[in-house]
């Protein structure tokens, strides 16, 4: 199993290219189930997750080419099978996505419950729900979603909760549907706006993407579409919270400023300076972080998947901060790992109390989940001496090369695989 070796205390300096957002990439390839013309993509990111997604659109039948400039193309002309299986499934939460198209087109599927990350319970009851009110006749049977439905008709949704890849799921199922979907208490986060527009671009007609009340009347059929997927503004926003524990100035490129919520606002008060273009950010970072309380809540609002990097800059802060996580029950595993690199952090329920320290020093951690690992690498970073990072493969779920680009910002870092992992 791969790890991280990384030698803290040098600053970052120089330019990273931000990659595709995965979370705006999964759905959209799932979405190139909806047609049987040629769907393609540019800027899908090189993640251990689009290699899996492309692997079950392929167990579906798919015809998928990738290059290795992030150009990605698919097929779904010869789907034959419509049953995603255990084995991909668990490893993805976003491998759920392939039950909306899957079911209006084919009119049938058959979806393992899926995995991900284990931040908490993540049950699917609002895909169901919303799948149910479109008509499918859908239940859970032998740990699969079986669903069944000759065409699909258009209704209106309102989720119990807001939820991004249940209203992803269910857009992807009423643009197929017989007349108008509404989707109310809809999730607003720029990853489904992106995959409205791909969707969009193939023929079908939604409105109100990016408020909480999506209306979609449903089209006989949709046809191919070039897209580019948008920036990935967790990965940017990790970068900065990067440089904000190790000091040093760097610049973001092919990123996406205005599409960064809250993010910007929390990391400029904990005294990093921004300076926002088109599509880059500037940051540099001369002093010790402020320190900043957060809230985790649905776009725009603090996003839930940054969470843990920010608490890793909180930890070498200045004062004491609270970090309210509100999304997922138990999204606080990272505290036991950065407590072992010096920090100070109590937890109470859904609040962690961050004591900031003046230093944290290097140790043997291990990560816990994908955005944990993030956290883990910023305060390697920072921390004095060398980290070593344990079960990386959280990491490279959900960000490219990250210790290429950081080596390049200047960072001391390096994978260690086979025996020197050992
Ligand atoms: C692949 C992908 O895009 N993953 C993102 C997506 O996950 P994901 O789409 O799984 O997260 P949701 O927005 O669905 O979850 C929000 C909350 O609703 C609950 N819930 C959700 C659906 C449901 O049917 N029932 C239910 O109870 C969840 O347990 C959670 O407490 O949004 C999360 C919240 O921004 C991010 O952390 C994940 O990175
Ligand atoms: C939680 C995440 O991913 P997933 O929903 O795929 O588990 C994430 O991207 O931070």
């Amino acid at each position: 199993m791969d790890k991280l070796r990384i030698t803290g205390g040098n600053r970052l300096q120089g330019e990273v290219t931000i990659s595709g957002a995965k979370n705006a990439a999964l759905p959209i390839l799932c979405a190139g189930l909806l047609t049987a013309d040629e769907v393609t993509l540019e800027n899908v990111p090189a993640l251990n997750d689009i290699s899996t997604t492309l692997r079950l659109l392929g167990r579906l039948g798919v015809a998928a080419t990738r290059g290795d400039d992030g150009r990605v193309s698919l097929r779904a002309d010869k789907v034959d099978n419509l049953e995603a299986p255990y084995d991909l499934v668990k490893t993805m939460r976003a491998s759920i996505l392939v039950l909306g198209p899957l079911l209006a087109r084919f009119g049938e599927a058959r979806v393992s419950l899926p995995g991900g990350c284990a931040i908490g319970q993540r049950p699917v009851d609002q895909h169901i729900k919303g799948l149910a009110a479109l008509g499918a006749e859908i239940h859970i049977e032998h740990g699969f979603v079986v669903a069944r439905a000759k065409r699909l008709k258009g209704a209106t949704v309102r989720t119990d909760m807001i939820t991004v890849t249940g209203t992803e799921n269910l857009l992807m199922a009423a643009v197929l549907a017989e007349g108008r979907t509404v989707l109310e208490n809809a999730a607003r986060e720029p990853e489904v706006v992106d995959l409205a527009e791909l969707l969009i671009k193939m023929g079908a007609r939604i409105e109100g993407h990016g408020t909480d009340r999506i209306v979609i009347e449903g089209v006989e059929r949709l046809h191919g579409a070039s897209h580019s997927v948008t920036p990935d503004r967790i990965e940017a926003g990790s970068f900065l919270c990067a440089v904000g524990a190790a000091g040093g100035d760097i610049l973001l490129r092919g990123v996406a400023p205005q599409a960064m919520g809250a993010t910007l606002d929390k990391l400029r008060a904990t005294g990093i300076t921004l300076e926002c273009g088109t599509d880059t950010i500037r940051a540099s970072m001369d002093r010790r972080p402020s320190p900043v309380d957060v809230r985790t809540l649905e776009y725009p609002g603090f996003a839930t998947d940054m969470q843990a990097q920010i608490m890793a800059l909180n930890t070498l802060a200045d004062g004491t901060a609270m970090i309210v996580e509100t999304i997922f029950e138990n999204r606080f595993m990272h505290v036991q790992e950065l407590c072992r690199l010096g920090a100070d952090i109590d937890i109470d329920g859904h609040t962690a109390v961050v004591r900031g320290v003046p230093r944290l020093s290097g140790a043997r951690v291990m990560a816990t989940d994908l955005r944990a690992s993030a956290s883990l690498v910023i305060a390697g970073l920072a921390a004095e001496g060398e980290t070593i990072i344990d079960r990386i493969y959280h990491l490279d779920r959900g960000y490219e090369r990250m210790e290429v680009k950081l080596g390049a910002l200047g960072a001391r870092i390096e994978r260690l695989s086979g025996k020197d992992a050992a």
